[in-house]
């Protein structure tokens, strides 16, 4: 996978090696409170009745022993019979459950624990830091240094996030420091050093800051936003078991585990996003609906860079297309090193290019729920990244030798149009609870 986020990336090289990364030299910055994390104690089974969806028996264990049963948002809309709901397992005498329902039970969780924490106010306390005094000015640079990272990086999505409130600003940057942070660990500078062992340690990392115990003052901004929104540790892990994928998976057998990787990789992005930009109080979507977008929204981005990406994955020995559906388009990896655009080719393409245009268009319908100065950075970036997909059409789906690429003047003249499409309110006001 390559690693420049959406067209504000800029710059490569960002450190982040588990013990040379970037303000690394910062340690053990012990200011943050323990006492003040919240409890995520989920229970364990729950009968969910959802609008759109019917009824689902559902676990929302925390230790992602999925046993939940129901429909994906996205399989109406499919004509891909990719998206098996409940795969028999004969063998083992069980039931196997798809890819997309166990990610759907993190969205239930991540959705549950943002009604939790609203209450019946509907609205977020909004926490003091939770640094002591004379450390608060640390907190503070340690969320300046984090927007500076973020602008350095991707300087159009930093601008949108200046209009959010300042709360909600540092927090997403925080949180796209770390994601970054993360990738960069097996797609930077380092990533050759990367084991699955240096993976472990940032996860007890992860696990530490989340307990209020950074290890170095960015980790140290994280610690402070996840104590102060209602975000769930579990996309976060998962993304660390996406890069744990990259070191040891080099195919993907169908687009079920496709779509797993998608979500470790990026689906996280989305559900760990929402609880900071918040939901409109205006919108009547269920909170569910809303996460299920966002996932929709990081699945459609991973699926167009994997098929920007085909030739520059392939010369690096890695093929993230599923390999059933290859087969059955008459292709084979072989094809893919050879890098010839044929007719076959084209015609895989096609299909490709259309299952990610679906997620686009399921994203869509969120993005829109979600609070105002949260939706034009989103729309920005969900308009860019969807025309990538247009210019791999119009370079005649030659994704071996060409990058599929956005002009300057295309980016420009995207930012007012996400802008028209962010003043759109969502549709009526029902209830004014449980939204963030
Ligand atoms: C507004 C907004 C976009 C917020 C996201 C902020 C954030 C926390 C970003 C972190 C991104 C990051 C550094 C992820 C690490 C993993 C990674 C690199 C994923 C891939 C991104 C682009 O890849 P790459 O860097 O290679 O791209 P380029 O080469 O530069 O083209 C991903 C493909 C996925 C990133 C996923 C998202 C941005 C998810 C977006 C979804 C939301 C923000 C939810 C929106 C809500 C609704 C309701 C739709």
């Amino acid at each position: 996978m390559s690693v420049t986020f959406l067209w504000f990336v800029s710059s490569p090289g960002l450190e982040v090696s588990h013990s040379t990364g970037l303000l690394d030299s910062v340690r053990h910055v012990k200011f943050l409170d323990s006492s003040k994390v919240m409890s995520r104690d989920f229970g364990s089974i729950r009968v969910e009745k959802d609008k759109e969806k019917g009824w689902r028996l559902c676990s929302l264990s925390t230790d992602m022993k999925y046993a939940c049963v129901g429909r994906s948002g996205l399989e109406s809309a499919s004509n891909f019979p990719l998206i098996a709901n409940v795969l028999a397992n004969p063998a083992a005498g069980e039931v196997a459950v798809s890819s997309e329902q166990k990610v759907y039970d993190v969205v239930l969780k991540q959705a549950s624990l943002v009604k939790r924490k609203l209450g019946a106010t509907g609205e977020l306390d909004a926490k003091p830091d939770i640094a002591l005094p004379g450390n608060l000015s640390l907190l503070n640079e340690a969320y300046d240094r984090c927007g500076e990272i973020c602008a350095e990086y991707a300087k159009t999505f930093y601008l949108g996030t200046l209009l959010m409130t300042p709360e909600r600003r540092r927090a997403i940057w925080a949180i796209y420091v770390w994601c970054r942070r993360t990738d960069e660990l097996v797609d930077g500078p380092n990533a050759s050093q990367i084991t699955p062992t240096a993976l472990d340690r940032w996860e007890s990392r992860l696990e530490e800051l989340f307990q209020g115990r950074p290890f170095d003052m960015l980790d140290a901004a994280l610690a402070d936003t996840v104590a102060k929104f209602p975000v769930d540790i579990q996309p976060f892990k998962d993304m660390i078991e996406g890069m744990r994928l990259d070191l040891k998976k080099p195919r993907y057998k169908n687009f079920d585990e496709l779509y797993l990787y998608c979500y470790y990789v990026a689906g996280t992005v989305g559900i760990m996003s929402v609880p900071i930009m918040g939901i409109s109080p205006n919108s009547e979507a269920t909170t569910e609906s809303v996460y299920n977008a966002a996932l929709a929204l990081g699945i459609a981005n991973q699926l167009t860079n994997i098929l920007r990406d085909v030739g520059e994955d392939a010369s690096r020995g890695r093929v993230y297309l599923p390999q059933d559906e290859l087969a059955q388009a008459g292709l084979s990896d072989e094809d893919i090193f050879a890098g010839k655009v044929t007719d076959k080719w084209r015609n895989f393409m096609k299909s490709q290019i259309k299952r990610a245009r679906m997620f686009f268009d399921e994203a869509e319908k969120g993005v829109t729920e979600l609070n105002e100065a949260s939706r034009w950075p989103v729309w920005a970036s969900l308009l860019l990244y969807r025309q990538i997909l247009d210019e791999i059409e119009a370079n005649d789906y030659n994704n071996f030798t060409r990058r599929a690429y956005v002009s300057k003047a295309k980016k420009f003249l995207s930012l007012p149009a996400a802008y028209a499409r962010s003043i759109v309110p969502p549709s009526r006001k029902l209830s004014p609870v449980m939204k963030t």
